[in-house]
């Protein structure tokens, strides 16, 4: 279980995010959505300890993650695996060595430095590749591959962490509505067999719906919903999304990349959904 704790972060005189308070249990897949500026990429970066709170704590299990530091803190990033907007990868780098970069935080200085990874290790990454449809590509530079088969890429380097929760930051807004698809799909796969809850931030409102049991609304820094996607009425949309500049309802079409789900997502969490009076 993941707990926030009326968690804050400023910049400035700038609140990204405010007093927010939410407990996620193990295993779920949930979609953090809202409009641009919200707080949700600060939320999650405050959770992988990127970003450190101006207030409150982050606790995981029995550990306060706000509070950790050196060898423990980067045990924590090994658990808690991050997915970006840009992949992140090395480009210069072929995708396997890209992929063992996940195992970084498992190993000694020394080993690092020297630059080995095991048999075992290269098995496991070409494993990860594999389960995400990509090893044929592992010897190719990554800089030279589709958007869509880089974030594959890191996902599979997140795999090698081994982590207990995928943090993923709007993992699908540069891709087009194909690579979209197989990127959530496999990103649903971990969830569903594996059981690693994955957070991710979405721009889109009908691939949180299509993938994600419970969907959290963020509007200026502060959770609007958090509920089930079947309680995610038009009065909800309305309470994240806001009115458009002419005052008109935000139509869902603009929230859409029309991609569909290949697997039903996991029944809805017995959520009561929640809307703030602010
Ligand atoms: N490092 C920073 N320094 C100053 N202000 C920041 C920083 N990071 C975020 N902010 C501000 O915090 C607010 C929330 O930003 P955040 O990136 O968390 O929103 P978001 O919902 O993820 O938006 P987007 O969908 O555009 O990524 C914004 O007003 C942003 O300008």
């Amino acid at each position: 279980m993941l707990k926030i704790r009326d968690v804050t972060r400023r910049f400035g005189a700038n609140t990204a995010v405010d007093n927010v308070a939410l407990e996620i249990p193990n295993g779920q897949m949930v979609g953090v959505i809202g409009r641009s500026g919200a707080g949700k990429s600060t939320l999650l970066r405050m959770i992988n300890r990127l970003i450190d709170p101006t207030e409150g704590s982050i606790i995981f299990e029995e550990t306060e993650v706000s509070a950790l530091s050196g060898p423990a803190l980067r045990r924590w990033q090994r658990d808690c695996a991050m997915i970006f907007q840009q992949f992140n990868l090395v480009p210069r780098l072929d995708v396997l060595t890209n992929v063992l970069l996940g195992r970084l935080n498992h190993r000694s200085t020394s080993l690092n430095l020297l630059g080995m990874f095991s048999r075992e290790e290269r098995a496991q990454a070409i494993a990860s590749l594999e389960r995400l449809g990509i090893a044929q590509a592992s010897l190719q530079p990554a800089g030279t591959l589709s958007g869509g088969q880089q974030q594959r890429v890191a996902i599979a380097r997140a795999l090698m962490q081994q982590p207990k929760m995928i943090l993923a930051d709007e993992p699908i807004a540069s891709l087009d509505p194909m690579n979209a698809k197989v990127v959530m799909d496999s990103l649903q796969d971990i969830n569903l067999r594996d059981g690693i809850t994955v957070v991710t931030n979405l721009h889109t409102l009908d691939t949180a719906r299509a993938y994600c049991s419970r969907i959290i609304g963020m509007a200026a820094g502060k959770v609007v919903f958090d509920g089930a996607p079947e309680d995610l009425t038009r009065e909800a949309v309305h309470m994240v999304y806001g009115a458009d500049p002419d005052g008109d309802e935000i139509s869902e079409a603009i929230t859409s990349t029309s991609i569909a789900a290949s697997r039903p997502r996991k029944s809805a969490p017995s959520l009561t959904p929640a809307f703030a009076s602010t």
